[in-house]
């Protein structure tokens, strides 16, 4: 809920950027904005002398209630608000022999990481499916998804602007011809963020750190490498997407800093689900989901003897990534 001493006492400069529908309050109750240099609503209510008020009939509490009931439904309508999930849950569905999985139910919680491993085939993508799709029984797995402990609102399957999910894919080709600075703003934009310059910055940071090459905002989109735009799409989502489910399917095929990805990701608050045929990856998560055979055969928690083994992955995955370093900047790897 928007609070209405944050809303008055705000700025109107950063009012409008802030939330750029303002204006049209301002135009409706042709308040006259011209003339307002820095100040907050209510100093600029304040402004008004007695005379003034008494002659335009000015009521400031009706105005200063009005504007923050305004903001608020409109923040409302355009699904502004960050979606408040704070657990994810599987509902037992059938394996591909149509056998019922014996897991019952799972739930995943708020900035928590599960790996889903198993053979190729065996429907880790299916699974990753099944939830974006925040299935009702109507799949092939016939599993259930419920978001806070209830089954979604189906408008979450089909909304764009307040998606559930977000998706990382194995590729993301871009057709679009913009820099990199022009397709941030035009999302940042969109997602009416407070400080588009600010947010952008931010982004293409997380992104660099990510990417072995680094790139400038002035980069165009479809000139990044493969390993770059999918660094970029992490950061964004990360930093930018109100989404508080990622879904990522092969991070490995990217050629980015693994862990970092991850650490950026987490760290933004979301349930992050990775399919991966990567052991560190896989040993990275608090708990990963096996599938054989099209269903869940088991759910492990990754214990301390595990992460002990994940130092020894990580110390040999530092080792090969040095090599490939080298290798690719043209040096020798003879002891
Ligand atoms: N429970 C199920 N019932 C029926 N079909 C299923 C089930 N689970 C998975 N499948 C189907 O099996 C096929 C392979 O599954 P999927 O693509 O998810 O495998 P994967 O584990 O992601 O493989 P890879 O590691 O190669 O990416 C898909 O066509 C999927 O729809």
């Amino acid at each position: 809920m928007i609070n209405r001493e944050k809303i008055v006492s705000k700025k109107i400069a950063d009012l409008r950027s802030e939330y750029p529908f303002v204006d049209s309050f301002f135009e409706d109750n042709k308040l006259d904005l011209e003339s307002i240099g820095d100040m907050s609503f209510r100093e600029y209510l304040n402004s008004y002398t007695l005379e003034e008020i008494d002659e335009w009939a000015i009521d400031t509490e009706k105005l200063e209630e009005d504007l923050a009931e305004y903001i608020s439904q409109m923040v409302e309508f355009l699904g502004l608000e960050k979606d408040k999930v704070e657990s994810l849950t599987i509902l037992a569905g059938v394996n591909k022999s149509g056998e019922t999985e014996s897991f019952g139910e799972f739930t995943i919680k708020r900035s928590e990481i599960v790996s889903i491993v198993g053979p190729t085939g065996s429907g880790k993508s299916r699974l990753l499916a099944d939830i974006e799709w925040a299935a009702d029984g109507d799949t092939p797995t016939k599993r259930r998804i419920l978001v806070n402990g209830e089954t979604p609102d189906k408008s979450n399957r089909f909304s764009t602007s307040n998606k559930l999910v977000a998706q990382l894919s194995q590729n993301m080709n871009f057709v679009m011809d913009l820099t990199v600075r022009e397709f941030l703003e035009l999302h940042a934009k969109s997602r009416l963020v407070e400080n588009v310059e600010e947010m952008v910055q931010r982004i293409v940071e997380a992104a660099n750190e990510l990417a072995g090459e680094k790139f400038s905002l002035d980069t165009a989109v479809t000139g990044l490498s493969g390993g770059q735009s999918r660094a970029l799409m992490i950061a964004d989502t990360a930093i930018l997407s109100t989404s508080p489910i990622v879904l990522i399917d092969e991070i490995e095929n990217a050629g980015i800093d693994r862990k970092k990805a991850l650490d950026v990701l987490v760290n933004e608050e979301k349930i992050v689900l990775m399919a991966t045929h990567d052991p560190s990856l896989a040993l990275m998560a608090d708990r990963r989901i096996v599938i054989k055979n099209g269903g869940i055969k088991s759910i492990i928690e990754t214990g301390p003897e595990e992460k002990a083994r994940l130092s020894e992955l990580e110390a040999i995955d530092k080792l090969v990534s040095e090599m490939r370093t080298k290798l690719r900047n043209g040096e020798t790897v003879g002891i």
